[in-house]
């Protein structure tokens, strides 16, 4: 393993923010730490980085204990989500100052500049200063003054928060097809899960100051471990359902909200007694009940009324009461207000996990401010 993280605890005064975080990460792998506003995200980035001391446990690079080591001695560079460029300084100055500070030769320092810009697409700028360069072009100041001083490992504290969402896509490409062709590792905190999803090898979510799940984007997306997770990764719509387990199947009981239903297990860890469903809303199938089929196998089977439809763009959304709650359905036509509906969710996309009976339901609201791409997405 090329960084690890080992047993940490970290806290500030007596409030304790990071808990037993062990993370292991590769040569050359872009790693997404994601999760919700005060979860911990910048505390961890900045225990990598040297500047905030963990309480206990241990931080290395390529074998090498540098828990202790001061920042500028871990060969890692970090890029802020304000670009902290000097502002009386040229592009060229900005980012060769790293390189001035380690004391390189003139020659060596307007090489390496010469080389940054070229790389970012900067060329041309070289004796503009910050104030007359675009939100994008200065993010890639920033970057090219982290990359110019070679470091091993990249940090990315939210670099693309401030930036408008369509430069906020281009960015992101650039900035991983770098990562990729420089072959650094880098370690990016973020909101956004979108942008998490798109440019990491490895998401790493955090809830409370503790990893709750790291994989593959594709794995967490398609098998959260917990319901935090399944909400967090989009999966908002929740329903509670009784039933029971026989052999490799869960039994779903038919009640007035929903049919039965025979559900693969599937790895699923759940007991009898009540679930959490969750599912995303273009997950599920929408269907008038007056001309619904019987539902296939391994179906979830949800019964209804809509509540109102809205379109935002390429299908219509609906808000269908069920039992006492409600859920979002998408659908490629629009069914009225007051239809008797049948919801019906595939079992790979039908999240299942314990809950304790009548305990509260989990609610987007618990993940702060709702936001157009999840939970606590980009750009608030
Ligand atoms: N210097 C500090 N002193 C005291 N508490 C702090 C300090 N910095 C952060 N905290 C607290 O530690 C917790 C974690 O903060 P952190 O900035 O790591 O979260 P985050 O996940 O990056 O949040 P956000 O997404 O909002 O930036 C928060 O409750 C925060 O208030």
């Amino acid at each position: 393993m090329f960084l690890s993280l080992t047993g940490i605890d970290v806290g500030y005064g007596r409030t304790s923010v990071l808990k037993g975080i062990d993370l292991a990460i590769d040569k050359g792998e872009f790693v997404a730490l994601l999760g919700s506003s005060g979860c911990g995200k910048t505390t961890l980035l900045r225990t990598i980085a040297g500047f905030v001391r963990p309480t206990c446990g241990m931080v290395a690079v390529a074998g090498r204990d540098v828990t202790h080591a001061a920042p500028d001695k871990r060969g890692m560079a970090l890029v802020f989500q304000s670009y902290a460029l000097w502002p009386h300084m040229t592009v060229e100055r900005n980012i060769g100052y790293g390189l001035k500070l380690k004391g390189l030769p003139r020659t060596e320092v307007v090489r390496r500049v010469r080389e940054m810009e070229d790389l970012l697409g900067l060329s041309g700028l070289s004796q503009r200063k910050p104030d007359n360069l675009s939100g994008g072009q200065r993010q890639r100041v920033a970057l090219g003054r982290a990359l110019a001083v070679n470091p091993e490992i990249l940090l990315l504290d939210e670099p693309l928060s401030n930036l408008d969402a369509r430069i906020r896509l281009s960015v992101r490409h650039e900035i991983r097809a770098l990562q990729q062709r420089l072959g650094i590792t880098a370690v990016h905190v973020t909101h956004d899960r979108e942008e998490a999803m798109v440019m990491a090898d490895r998401i790493v979510i955090l809830d409370g100051g503790r990893i709750v799940q790291q994989g593959a984007p594709q794995e967490i997306f398609n098998r959260p471990a917990t319901a935090f997770v399944a909400a967090f990764m989009g999966a908002e719509n929740e329903v509670r359902l009784t039933g029971r387990i026989e052999g490799d199947d869960w039994i779903c009981e038919s009640a007035a909200h929903c049919g039965a239903a025979r559900m693969r297990l599937g790895g699923r860890r759940i007991g009898g007694g009540t679930v959490a469903a969750r599912f995303r809303a273009e997950a599920a199938q929408l269907l008038a009940a007056a001309d619904a089929p019987e539902p296939a196998d391994d179906t979830l089977d949800l019964i209804g009324t809509v509540a109102s439809v809205s379109y935002p763009g390429g299908h219509w959304r609906h808000a269908v009461c069920v039992a006492d709650g409600e859920v979002q359905v998408d659908a490629p036509i629009a069914l009225a207000p007051g239809t008797p509906v049948r919801v019906r969710v595939p079992g790979p996309a039908a999240f299942l996990f314990d809950t304790a009976p009548g305990g509260p339901a989990v609610s987007p609201r618990n993940f702060g401010p709702a936001t157009q791409a999840g939970p606590k997405a980009s750009g608030d």
